[in-house]
């Protein structure tokens, strides 16, 4: 078996430079592509899924030279080619519903594929979506992979937003670029975080978006990026969390590369960490979290789903119920998130009830690791780096199946955790 031995420790103590945002780097890669001047995007961390990105925008044939942690894009995406595309998002959902969207660019035929979870998640949210703009898609059980072929024939269209936000990104990214003009009516849009973060770097590349209420959004067609563009990636409020929650439940850790004031809507980890009893403050551009009394907590996790794996951890420190909201944000991630954290809470003895959108978390206080337990990543990333945090404070080494799910967004996560 593929395992990741964690050792225990007693107590954290220590510095991390934490790696870039994905979600923001991606976006960048889209947008570069869409820019016929060059485009430098430094500070990149090279997860799988920022590598999707690159490959397909390459695949649409942008050239560019990159490094492990920069990329110079001499040319954009081509538009005059006639063959038939095909781009594979591996396992990104972000990828693969946002450059779904760049079909409505091209009339020839379009296909999206990508590997692993992605595979099994639903793009309902982009069918229907595209086959408002008259494309047609073909797909089994709403699933990639989608080939989509003919002309915008509309574009005033109405898409629903419940169960993610990727494919508005998508669109928004693509609507300039269209020769008409777009508007797009959202239902009951979640993570909303995400998308002020689209409007702002689009704003940051010249491109203009309005919106009412997160409702109606207009975008005016025929926009183009106007500038040789620099953009550094900042860093990843998600992927700090886990170090976040590391210190609150186990010594003290200072994280450096986040910004403030941040539009990522994992920086509320604070507030939650905060209400847990966890002293956070601020010295200059250094996060510092300390650890205090483990208390329980209510948190609200529906606009930033992406904080369960972490907040489970804290709440199973915590001695006491702690309550979550959101957890119908959970289906459709790399793992059905709350049923993951079901069952490998249980290996600890921490129970969860799953009452529809909440989740009761029945902390312990301090679980105890028995020896020689093995969690399953579900090869979900956040499960995997969430479950390494039960090593705080006890005796025995734990380890992780299916360890390597952590490249997808945090590649150096063991090596830095092995440091603090
Ligand atoms: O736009 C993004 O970068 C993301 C949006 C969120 O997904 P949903 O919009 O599907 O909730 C989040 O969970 C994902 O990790 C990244
Ligand atoms: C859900 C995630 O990403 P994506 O949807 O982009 O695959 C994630 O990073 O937790």
């Amino acid at each position: 078996m593929n395992t990741q031995r964690i050792q225990p420790k007693s107590k954290v103590d220590g510095e991390i430079a934490v790696p870039s945002s994905k979600s923001y780097a991606q976006r960048a890669i889209a947008l570069a592509g869409l820019n016929k001047n060059s485009t430098r995007i430094k500070h990149l961390t090279s997860s799988s899924d920022v590598i999707a990105a690159k490959a397909v925008i390459e695949e649409l044939g942008a050239k560019f030279v990159s490094s492990e942690n920069e990329i110079i894009l001499s040319k954009g995406i081509d538009f005059n080619q006639n063959n038939e595309l095909s781009i594979n998002c591996h396992e990104s959902g972000l990828s693969t519903r946002l450059f779904s969207a760049f079909s409505l660019l091209f009339p020839q035929n379009f296909q999206v594929y990508g590997s692993g979870s992605i595979q099994q998640r639903t793009m309902e949210m982009v069918i229907s979506g595209l086959e408002e703009f008259g494309k047609k898609v073909s797909s089994k059980n709403s699933k990639l992979p989608l080939d989509i072929s003919g002309e915008i024939q509309n574009q005033m269209v109405e898409i629903d937003g419940s169960i993610s936000s990727q494919f508005l990104t998508g669109l928004l990214i693509t609507s300039p670029f269209l020769v008409q003009d777009t508007h797009i009516k959202v239902h009951n849009l979640k993570s909303i975080p995400y998308v002020d973060m689209t409007i702002e770097l689009m704003e940051s590349f010249g491109l203009k978006v309005a919106h009412n209420n997160y409702e109606n959004f207009y975008i005016k067609g025929n926009q183009s990026i106007a500038n040789q563009i620099e953009y550094t990636v900042e860093g990843d409020w998600s992927a700090a969390s886990f170090h976040i929650v590391a210190a609150a439940i186990g010594g003290k850790m200072e994280l450096t590369g986040l910004m403030q004031n941040s539009l990522q809507g994992d920086r509320a980890i604070l507030d939650a960490v905060k209400t847990a009893g966890a002293n956070v403050f601020w010295k200059e551009d250094r996060l510092n979290i300390e650890q205090n009394e483990i208390l329980p907590f209510t948190f609200d996790a529906t606009e930033c789903p992406d904080l369960f794996p972490p907040l489970v951890v804290l709440a199973a420190f915590a001695n006491g119920k702690s309550t979550m909201k959101g957890v119908r944000r959970l289906e459709h991630k790399e793992s059905n998130r709350g049923i993951t954290l079901q069952k490998e809470l249980a290996k600890v003895g921490v129970v969860i009830d799953l009452n529809d959108d909440e989740m009761i978390i029945h902390g312990k206080g301090r679980p105890e690791i028995q020896e020689e337990l093995v969690f399953s990543s579900y090869n979900d990333h956040r499960i995997a780096m969430a479950m390494s945090l039960f090593s705080i404070g006890n005796k025995n080494d734990l380890y992780i199946e299916n360890p390597l799910a952590i490249e997808k967004s945090y590649p150096d996560f063991y090596n830095d955790f092995l440091t603090i």
